[in-house]
C-alpha cells in the first residue's frame, strides 16, 4: 500500500476514533460466587473439624457451594450512551456493574475501563452518623472533588436531593432521613460530578415522581457531558426515559444487546407486560 494511503487509513481510524470513543469493554466476562458454609445441618464443630480434616482441596470438598451468576457476557460501551440494565430477579444486572466498577473478581474473561467507573451507592462511601451536610463533604472528597469543588456546588447538591424541602433536614444525622430521602442524596452527591462512566443500580425507583424525573434530566445531562451511563432499572419507562441502549440478561447471559426500544419490545413480550 502506499504511504499516502496508509495515512489516509490512519485519518480515518483516527476520525473514527474520535466519533466512538470506548469507555467501557467486556470480554467473555464470567463471574462465580463462593459461598462457605452454605448447606444447612453443617454449623456444628464437629461438622467443621470433619471438613477440615476431609481430604481434597476442590469447592466441594471444602464445603463451598458456588453461583455463577455472569456467563460469558461481551460488549462495549461508548461515550455519550446511556445503557438500561434489564432481566429479571437474580438474572446478574448488579453483579456484572459491581464486576465492571472493580468490585468483584473476574472468574474468566476481561474487562477494561476508561478511568474509575463510579457506582452509585457504593462508591459514595456515606456515614450515618454524620449529618447530610458532612456526607455532601465527605461523598464528594471520595469521589475525588477538592474541597472548593465541593464548596462552590454544596448548595446545588442539596437543593437537588431536595432533602431541605420540608425543613432543615441535611443538618441531622443520616440515620434520621428515610431510605428514599437517603437515596436521593447519595444520587445527588453522585450526580454533582462529571463521570467518564457513571453506574446506577435502581437510584430512580427510591424517590418520589418528582425526584424521579429530576434524576432523569440529570442523567440525559451526564450523557450529553459525554460520559457513559448504566441504570438497572425494573421500571421500563425509565429505561425508555433515559436509555439510548439495553442490555437484557437473563440466568447470567446476554439475552440482547441494541436499541432501546427493539430490545424492550422483546423483553415486555417475554414478561408478558
Ligand atoms: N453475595 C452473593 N453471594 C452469593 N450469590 C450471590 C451474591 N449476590 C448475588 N448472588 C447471586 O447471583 C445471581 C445474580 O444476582 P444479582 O444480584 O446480580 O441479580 P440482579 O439481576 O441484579 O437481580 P435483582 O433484579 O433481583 O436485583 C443470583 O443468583 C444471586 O442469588
Amino acid at each position: 500500500m502506499a504511504e499516502a494511503d496508509r495515512a489516509h487509513d490512519r485519518r480515518d481510524g483516527r476520525q473514527e476514533h474520535a466519533q466512538r470513543v470506548p469507555t467501557v469493554i467486556v470480554d467473555g466476562l464470567h463471574v462465580v460466587y463462593r459461598v462457605n458454609g452454605a448447606k444447612t445441618g453443617r454449623g456444628s464443630a464437629t461438622a467443621a473439624l470433619s471438613r477440615i480434616l476431609r481430604r481434597g482441596s476442590g469447592d466441594a470438598a471444602r464445603g463451598v457451594r458456588t453461583v455463577h451468576a455472569v456467563k460469558g457476557v461481551s460488549f462495549i460501551a461508548y461515550r455519550g450512551e446511556a445503557i438500561g440494565l434489564i432481566g429479571s430477579n437474580g438474572s446478574g444486572k448488579s453483579t456484572l456493574l459491581r464486576a465492571i466498577a472493580g468490585l468483584l473478581p473476574a472468574e474468566k474473561g476481561r474487562v477494561y475501563t476508561d478511568g474509575q467507573p463510579s457506582l452509585l451507592g457504593v462508591n459514595a462511601a456515606l456515614m450515618n452518623d454524620l449529618t447530610g451536610e458532612r456526607n455532601v463533604i465527605l461523598g464528594g472528597l471520595a469521589m475525588g472533588m477538592s474541597r472548593e469543588e465541593i464548596k462552590a456546588r454544596y448548595q446545588e447538591i442539596v437543593d437537588f436531593s431536595g432533602i431541605n424541602e420540608k425543613g432543615d433536614f441535611i443538618s441531622l444525622p443520616m440515620r434520621t432521613y428515610s431510605s428514599g430521602m437517603a437515596a436521593r442524596l447519595r444520587f445527588s452527591i453522585a450526580a454533582a460530578k462529571k463521570h467518564d462512566v457513571l453506574m446506577i443500580d435502581e437510584a430512580l425507583a427510591t424517590g418520589d415522581r418528582k425526584f424521579q424525573k429530576r434524576s432523569e434530566e440529570r442523567i440525559r445531562e451526564l450523557r450529553a457531558e459525554a460520559g457513559t451511563v448504566f441504570l438497572v432499572s425494573h421500571s421500563n419507562k425509565s429505561i425508555r426515559d433515559t436509555c439510548n441502549r439495553v442490555l437484557w440478561l437473563e440466568r447470567g447471559e446476554l439475552r440482547m444487546d441494541g436499541p432501546t426500544e427493539e430490545v424492550l419490545k422483546e423483553y415486555e413480550k417475554f414478561t408478558g407486560r
